[in-house]
């Protein structure tokens, strides 16, 4: 079976953030992500991971200002200096983290941008941050979100976007980050697209759909959509990223009948 993630910013949250790492270790992870770190000091979190023996698998590149609708700043020609530092913290933050890889968001395109200035910048940011990267022995992740029903506007909302952004980079450090939950709403055929892009899949998320539930809540077939990842041999972190409808502990039969 895969080797499963808790998405800190979804599961546990019945109690406050810093005591999720425990509630997760004692759920039986091994590893953990989240949004973001920013708001604690990084040696604070590496704390949580070393008490409770959990690897940190990601956490995503600062986003703006999040709290007022932001989804990234990658894609923002006024923004570059500041998706620049925001690379630099992130880095700071893995360091001591351990992750070696780290999302960016593409984020929303402003209705009066032109689509073609919108994706230069996206590219020369994205190619910046991969070089630095680089010279930290980081992957940088690009994940596909869906314009549909979460982020209307999101600059890279199919998986074609994303390799079409990898095709233009002069990287080899740079990922696709697959969501069954948003591939499932924006393309389907997930067990089929993961098996012909799985050399350019750094990462996985998953929920079931609708509703961004847990596995059994919709209409994807999680024991095949993992047993499939296994016969094709991703060897990625796949990451529990849902709401759960229930009490966390009581949302995870999927992970207890994989192990
Ligand atoms: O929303 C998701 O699916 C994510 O993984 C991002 O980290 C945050 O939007
Ligand atoms: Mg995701």
């Amino acid at each position: 079976m895969p080797r499963f993630v808790a998405n800190l910013s979804m599961l546990f949250t019945e109690v406050p953030f810093l005591e999720r790492f425990a509630r997760a270790r004692a759920a039986g992870f091994t590893a953990v992500e989240y949004l973001f770190p920013y708001d604690w000091p990084a040696e604070q979190l590496a704390e949580q991971l070393r008490e409770q023996g959990l690897n940190q698998v990601l956490f995503n590149l600062p986003p703006g200002d999040w709290q007022a609708g932001e989804r990234g700043i990658a894609c923002l020609p006024d923004r570059v200096e500041e998706f620049r530092a925001g690379v630099d913290q992130g880095i700071t933050y893995a360091r001591v983290l351990g992750n070696r890889q780290l999302n960016c968001l593409a984020g929303l395109k402003p209705a009066d941008l032109d689509g073609q200035i919108a994706w230069e910048t996206l590219v020369a940011n994205v190619q910046y941050a991969a070089d630095r990267f680089a010279d930290a022995g980081l992957t940088l992740c690009l994940e596909a979100i869906n314009s549909r029903v979460d982020m209307p506007g999101f600059m890279l909302d199919t998986t074609g976007k994303v390799m079409a952004l990898l095709e233009e980079l002069d990287a080899d450090n740079v990922r696709l980050q697959y969501d069954v939950y948003h591939m499932q709403i924006m393309e389907g055929d997930v067990i089929r697209t993961m098996e012909c892009l799985l050399p350019w899949i750094g990462h996985i998320q998953f929920a079931d759909n609708p509703g961004r539930h847990e596995p059994g809540s919709g209409e994807i077939n999680f024991s095949n959509v993992f047993a499939a990842l296994d016969r094709m041999g991703y060897q990625g972190w796949v990451s529990a990223e849902y709401r759960p409808s229930l009490v966390t502990e009581d949302t995870l039969s999927w992970f207890r009948s994989a192990n």
